[in-house]
């Protein structure tokens, strides 16, 4: 049936329905107006759809478990910078009974973060690693990647052996190109320390402000990973396990490399095209490495890859970004690492890819064209003209 109402067609590109294969054969696939009879069918299709994802939700609900909350009395996080207190708050907020014990190196530091925000009564700051680690249950590490393995070093005898870490650093380590999979056993000299990995899309200051997050927790030990994802879960804190450590840490990690790229491009006014072709380059390139290395292309495609890629080169929140934006727009490097009071892991990051990438021996012109210019190498300009004459792909049928 064709629609009785005019459709909404500009008149310049207005066209009348043909035979011609070009053109849609049933008007109706195409159409906004349907018959009252099919608008009936076709909304009680959705709604019956829909009803049926809240009732597999709501069996799901009512068999989630929720003993680990329970059970855990005490979390320690190691670092009192902004996501290290956002995470700290939310955990707190869990449940009123549980210590929270932030450690820091100055207690009065992690009020400085989110001055406008009450922490919850059961955060206490403190510089004393022996009682922030003493019977915790949990542990999240919140230190630059940088400086985890020193600190590390000087805590490890207050450690418990069986104590999770739980990672929410993001980056490489500059000269040995560990991931902090690698960085916590070996800085703490014990290799079945327990470990996961929290990433994915996630501003401190939305977390802070219960905006609804998603977040993945990767772990060896499935067990373990469904634990922290029952810690940590709640209405507007949505966690999905996985077991790809790799593929988790290593998207982490160089997503704020690529962030510091399409900084740049917003900085030069490149426009809208070259972010979108620089972006999509930048996630072939996290994919080209990370499968190398034994991560599964689902993972980097998902929610701590593509997702937080999204997050972190679209959003000015980002201090990666920032950090491009600013290159971008003709400042020095040294001036906009010297103004800024929190990390941008990206910076370091970018030293340790090409390493990677000429271990893996995988090619990563954008990435490689960022570590040019933290070196002050290469100037964001001279990059853009020599990415612009890589030669033409022939992209296989
Ligand atoms: N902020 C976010 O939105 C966010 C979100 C997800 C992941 N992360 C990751 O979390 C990690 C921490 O980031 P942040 O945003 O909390 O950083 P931040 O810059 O806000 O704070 C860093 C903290 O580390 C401490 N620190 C610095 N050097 C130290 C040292 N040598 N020894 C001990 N402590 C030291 C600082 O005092 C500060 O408390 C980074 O790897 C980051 O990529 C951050
Ligand atoms: O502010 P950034 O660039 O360190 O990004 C923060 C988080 O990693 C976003 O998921």
């Amino acid at each position: 049936m064709f629609p009785s109402k005019p459709q909404l067609i500009p008149t310049c590109c207005a066209v009348t329905p043909s035979p011609s294969p070009l053109l849609p054969q049933d008007p109706d696939k195409n159409s906004l107006q349907l018959s009252p009879e099919r608008t009936r069918d076709r909304r009680k299709v959705v709604r019956i759809a829909w009803e049926k994802l809240l009732r597999w939700s709501r069996s799901w609900r009512s068999r989630a478990k929720t003993d680990v909350l329970e059970r855990t009395k005490k979390v320690v996080v190691l670092g009192g910078g902004s996501f290290g207190t956002a995470m700290a708050a939310h955990i707190a907020n869990r449940k009123d009974q549980m210590e929270v014990s932030i450690l820091v190196r100055d207690p009065a530091v992690c009020r400085k973060y989110f001055p406008d925000h009450k922490l919850p009564e059961n955060v206490i700051a403190t510089s004393d690693a022996r009682t922030a680690l003493l019977r915790a249950d949990y542990c999240l590490h919140a230190v630059p990647v940088q400086f985890s393995t020193s600190f590390l070093k000087e805590i490890a005898e207050h450690v418990d052996p069986g104590l999770p870490f739980i990672s929410l650093s993001k980056g490489l380590e500059l000269n040995t190109l560990r991931m902090m999979s690698q960085i916590i056993p070996q800085a703490l000299k014990n290799p079945r320390q327990p470990f996961i990995a929290l990433s994915g899309p996630s501003f401190a200051l939305e977390l802070m402000n219960k905006l609804p997050t998603a977040m993945v927790v990767a772990s060896k030990d499935r067990k373990l990973a469904g634990a922290v994802q029952q810690l940590l879960s709640c209405s507007h804190l949505r966690i999905s396990t996985s077991r790809d450590v790799t593929g988790v840490e290593i998207a982490g990690a160089l997503k704020n490399v690529l962030a510091i790229a399409a900084g740049i491009v917003e900085g030069m006014n490149l426009g809208n095209n070259s972010m979108a072709a620089l972006v999509a380059q930048g996630c072939s390139e996290i994919r080209w490495l990370a499968t190398k290395m034994g991560a599964k292309p689902a993972t980097i495609t998902g929610l701590s890859g593509t997702g937080d890629i999204m997050l972190t080169c679209f959003v000015n929140l980002s201090r990666n970004k920032t950090v491009g934006v600013r290159l971008g727009s003709g400042e020095k490097l040294e001036d906009i690492l010297g103004s800024m009071n929190q990390v941008a892991e990206g910076v370091s990051t970018a030293g340790a890819v090409i390493a990677l990438a000429q271990k893996y021996n995988v090619k990563m012109p954008v990435l490689t064209a960022v570590a040019q210019i933290m070196d002050s190498e290469l100037t964001p300009k001279k990059a853009v003209l020599e990415l612009m004459s890589l030669p033409q792909v022939i992209q296989s049928p």
